[in-house]
């Protein structure tokens, strides 16, 4: 069987579909070749040193894992110097990257959650990376990007995709081409193509939520769940199976792979936040993915790609996955009017 590599799909994707410019295919070359780092120094583990919390915490008052810093780390100099970036932002720093006058500048930029999951890290579960594409506005008077530059819808997405580093190490990309999937032949070091055209089940009978925060869930997403649980006898006329990884990589991996439907909605608790994941850094890329694999994604009543983002590290509730059953948690908020 002939392998196509991760840089040959790019090179189609470029030359034949015209659906990225050569500075994105080598931008999101930079970016796999960071991945292929974080997965080296995850796979280490204690023998690396990388497990375990830092004293500090980052700007959404989180305790940092060594981890989360050395990926950020790992990101920011793998693409500071390749001359495709005006700035990066990353859930991990409190305002945007620069790239610094010493290197060439280019005309994108680049979000990325540097490790998600972060609860996982410690105790061997699947974690990941990642990342979001968007075009930096130039500016006539020749100013640098700043932070208002990177408040752009999610529709504007130039490319998304995330790494997950699991028993495979794997890299969902898309291009606004359809989803496609690479494994990691470590001993190769290459990323080769092995799933052609992701597409997600519209129909699903598993769901995914994090169940110790029900009693903050508000009405619609509670009715939802009490139906799912209801089983073949309930109004959904059909047994519902449960799974949450606590890594949103996974999660979405999994309903990539077999479809379901994901929530981390946003609840009733009073501390002035929209939910607890981040528009920027998870639920854009996420709900591109999903998108182009034919599912769809919304926060309760807005499409998530349509959101226009406020802030840097704003956050959102989250409901993605397959179609059929993100609609009907839709409609259950329509009703709740
Ligand atoms: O521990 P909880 O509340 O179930 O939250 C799990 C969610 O938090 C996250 O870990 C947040 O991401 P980070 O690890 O990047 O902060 C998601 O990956 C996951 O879906
Ligand atoms: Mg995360
Ligand atoms: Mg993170």
């Amino acid at each position: 069987m002939k392998r196509k590599t991760l840089t040959q799909y790019l090179v189609e994707q470029q030359r034949k579909k015209q659906a990225v410019s050569a500075e994105v295919r080598l931008l999101i070359e930079t970016v796999s070749r960071a991945c292929k780092a974080i997965g080296h120094a995850v796979s280490k583990g204690a023998l690396g040193g990388v497990l375990g919390s830092l004293e500090s915490e980052n700007v959404q008052g989180e305790v940092q894992k060594k981890l989360d810093v050395l990926s950020n780390e790992i990101l920011l100099e793998a693409n500071e110097w390749g001359g495709h970036l005006a700035a990066m932002a990353s859930e991990e720093m409190e305002t945007i990257h620069r790239i610094p006058n010493r290197y060439p500048k280019g005309e994108y930029l680049l979000l990325f959650d540097p490790l998600d999951g972060s609860s996982n890290i410690d105790v061997n579960v699947s974690i990941g990376t990642i990342f979001s594409v968007l075009h930096a506005p130039q500016h006539a008077s020749g100013r640098d990007v700043d932070e208002d530059d990177f408040l752009q819808p999610g529709v504007r997405q130039v490319a998304a995709g995330y790494a997950v580093y699991g028993p495979q190490t794997m890299l969902v990309l898309t291009v606004g081409t359809g989803v496609v999937g690479f494994t990691l032949d470590r001993e190769m070091g290459s990323w080769v193509l092995t799933d052609d055209n992701i597409t997600i089940p519209e129909q699903t009978a598993e769901f995914a939520i994090n169940m110790s925060n029900m009693r903050h869930w508000e009405a619609p997403v509670k009715r939802y769940i009490d139906d799912c649980l209801a089983g073949e006898t309930g109004p959904l006329g059909k047994d519902y199976n449960m799974r949450w990884i606590a890594s949103m990589v996974a999660d979405v991996h999994r309903i990539l792979t077999r479809g379901g439907i994901f929530m981390y909605p946003r609840d009733e608790r009073p501390a002035g936040k929209a939910g607890k994941l981040r528009l920027m850094y998870e639920a854009n890329p996420m709900s591109f993915i999903v998108e182009q694999a034919g599912g769809a994604a919304h926060d309760g009543s807005r499409r998530i790609l349509d959101v226009q983002p406020t802030a840097l590290h704003q956050r959102i509730g989250v409901i993605l996955g397959s179609r059929e059953e993100v609609e009907r948690v839709r409609r259950y908020h329509q009703e709740a009017l």
